[in-house]
């Protein structure tokens, strides 16, 4: 419906107000995220941005403000709608890729596509492909305590990736890493990102991480101060 051929945003934020208890995380933040692109949120820490993230996949809804994706008012739908939107449409990476511990790398990221009804033979067929585009190949049958920190983010990427959504979600994804590792995950997953014609919404306080981005915007005390589309673009 919207998107990248109508202009439209293919997810929009519009004055969106949340408080936790008396914190004000966010106080008016309005944002687009258009189909395809890749969007920094940068800002002092507490100035709302993980709230705001939250607010744009549906984890959490606003006090008051509207998030519209794909034509639908997604602070408006049941718990029900949004979680098979959630599933099918989004996809999230968080600091600490909060893989499953119990399972191998080949079974985390097959996890999304069995839960949607993929058979298991397919399913790892698929994880496989994804594990080897973001360049986790032979490390298949590790569990995520035995990976270095680089391997267990590029196998959550993959996790975010293996159901072909239209938005990625990342949450500060390289703020775990040291920098060599911090780059091999942003070059894989914008790579990755740009082949697929998924949008990202990359929090990160990081410049080198943001220059990833085809845009930034800044946050500072719960609204959006800054919009600047000339980052200097990595490929
Ligand atoms: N669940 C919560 N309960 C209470 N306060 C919260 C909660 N989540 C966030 N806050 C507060 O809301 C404000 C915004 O938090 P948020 O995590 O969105 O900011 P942030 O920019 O992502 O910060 P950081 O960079 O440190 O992760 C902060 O003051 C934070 O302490």
């Amino acid at each position: 419906m919207n998107n990248a051929a109508t202009g439209e945003p293919l997810l929009a934020a519009r004055d969106l107000v949340k408080t936790h208890g008396r914190t004000s995380a966010l106080r008016g933040a309005s944002l687009d995220l258009r189909a395809g692109e890749i969007l920094a949120v940068t800002g002092a820490s507490g100035s709302g941005k993980s709230t705001l993230l939250h607010c744009l996949a549906g984890i959490v809804r606003p006090d008051r403000g509207s998030v519209t994706y794909d034509g639908q008012r997604l602070d408006r739908l049941p718990e029900k709608r949004l979680s098979e939107l959630r599933r099918t449409d989004f996809g999230v990476v968080f600091q600490f890729g909060q893989l499953i511990p119990e399972l191998t790398a080949l079974d985390n990221v097959a996890l999304p596509l069995m839960l949607a009804g993929t058979p298991r033979s397919r399913a790892h067929e698929r994880a496989g492909e994804w594990l080897e585009r973001f360049g986790v190949r032979g490390q298949e049958e590790l569990r995520p305590g035995e990976m270095s920190g680089g391997q267990a983010q590029r196998t959550a990427l993959a996790r975010a990736l293996v159901t072909d959504p239209k938005v990625v979600f990342a949450d500060e994804p390289t703020g775990a890493l040291d920098s060599l590792a911090g780059e091999q995950v942003m070059t894989a997953l914008a790579h990755t990102a740009r082949e697929s014609g998924t949008a990202v919404l990359l929090i990160t306080h990081d410049a080198r991480t943001a220059a990833y981005a085809d845009r930034e915007a800044s946050l500072h005390d719960g609204t959006v101060v800054a919009e600047d589309a000339a980052l200097e673009v990595t490929r």
